[in-house]
């Protein structure tokens, strides 16, 4: 079974056109099984800013207090989830939406409580319930709340949950979709880059903000997957069997 992981980032969620939808069914044609794990941090930025709560972010990850935790899955689970089940339904495909904190879908520990709050990194992921609903002929999407220790739900970034899903279940593809057409620089797309030259576009600041847990969730998924991508959600990512975007190759391969 060739698996996809796609990843789809809150900054887009509104935005995906027809295209990204005729890239997904063609996906399915394809033969592969996809499971999507989807953000939402633009939303869950304006219902706490309606709530009068503040939040910030350390190293692209959101300090997540009790008053945070509830915005984030509220919007995450009760409004972006069902936002992306019906878009996938009404483009044809059948989609079904899972809270990642049931049966431990996802599994994840606190990263540091007294820095981050209820952040997680996810330690584990529940295969045999993903498997089941993929066998069904289903397409699951998940959300980046996962089950913390001790009856806890901990809030995780979207990136990163989707890169876990990956590993987890040994995906062919991850693939990242975003509001930009992949690492930009100047401006321009980066159509291919590895470990090294990330981490220079990192140090340099060309690669910044939410961008920089993409790039570090796309590198450490090399080590499982065989395709990784940052595409845009705005066009075609798939076509005739080529993917759009920046892909990131293993260092060996260039050399
Ligand atoms: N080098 C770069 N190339 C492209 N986008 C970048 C780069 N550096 C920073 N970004 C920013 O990263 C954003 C994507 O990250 P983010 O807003 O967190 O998206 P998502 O919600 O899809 O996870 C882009 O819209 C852009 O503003
Ligand atoms: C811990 C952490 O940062 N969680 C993210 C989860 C949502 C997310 O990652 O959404 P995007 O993919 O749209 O950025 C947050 O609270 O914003």
């Amino acid at each position: 079974m060739k698996t996809v992981v796609v990843k789809c980032g809150g900054s887009v969620l509104k935005e995906l056109s027809d295209s990204f939808f005729s890239s997904m069914t063609s996906l399915l044609a394809d033969g592969y099984k996809i499971v999507f794990v989807h953000g939402g941090g633009p939303e869950i930025n304006a219902m706490l800013e309606n709530m009068n709560v503040k939040s910030e972010f350390k190293n692209g990850l959101r300090v997540t207090s009790q008053d945070v935790l509830k915005a984030a899955e509220l919007v995450l689970s009760g409004s972006m989830n069902r936002k992306l089940v019906r878009l996938l339904e009404a483009h044809g495909i059948a989609a079904i939406g899972l809270q990642s904190s049931d049966q431990g879908i996802l599994t994840a520990d606190f990263i540091n409580k007294d820095d981050l709050g209820f952040v997680g990194d996810v330690t584990s992921v529940n295969q045999t319930v993903l498997e089941l609903i993929l066998k069904a002929g289903l397409l699951p999407v998940l959300t980046p709340i996962a089950k913390g220790p001790n009856g806890t739900v901990l809030n995780v970034n979207a990136d990163h949950a989707a890169g876990a899903a990956a590993r987890a279940l040994a995906a062919d593809h991850l693939l990242m979709v975003t509001d930009v057409d992949g690492v930009l620089d100047d401006g321009q797309l980066v159509p291919v880059l590895t470990s090294l030259e990330t981490k220079k576009l990192i140090e340099s600041g060309v690669i910044s903000g939410g961008m920089i847990p993409k790039v570090q969730t796309a590198l450490k998924a090399l080590e499982s997957c065989e395709h990784v991508h940052i595409v845009s959600g705005k066009k075609p990512f798939y076509e005739d069997g080529r993917w759009h975007g920046t892909q990131f190759n293993k260092e060996e391969e260039t050399i």
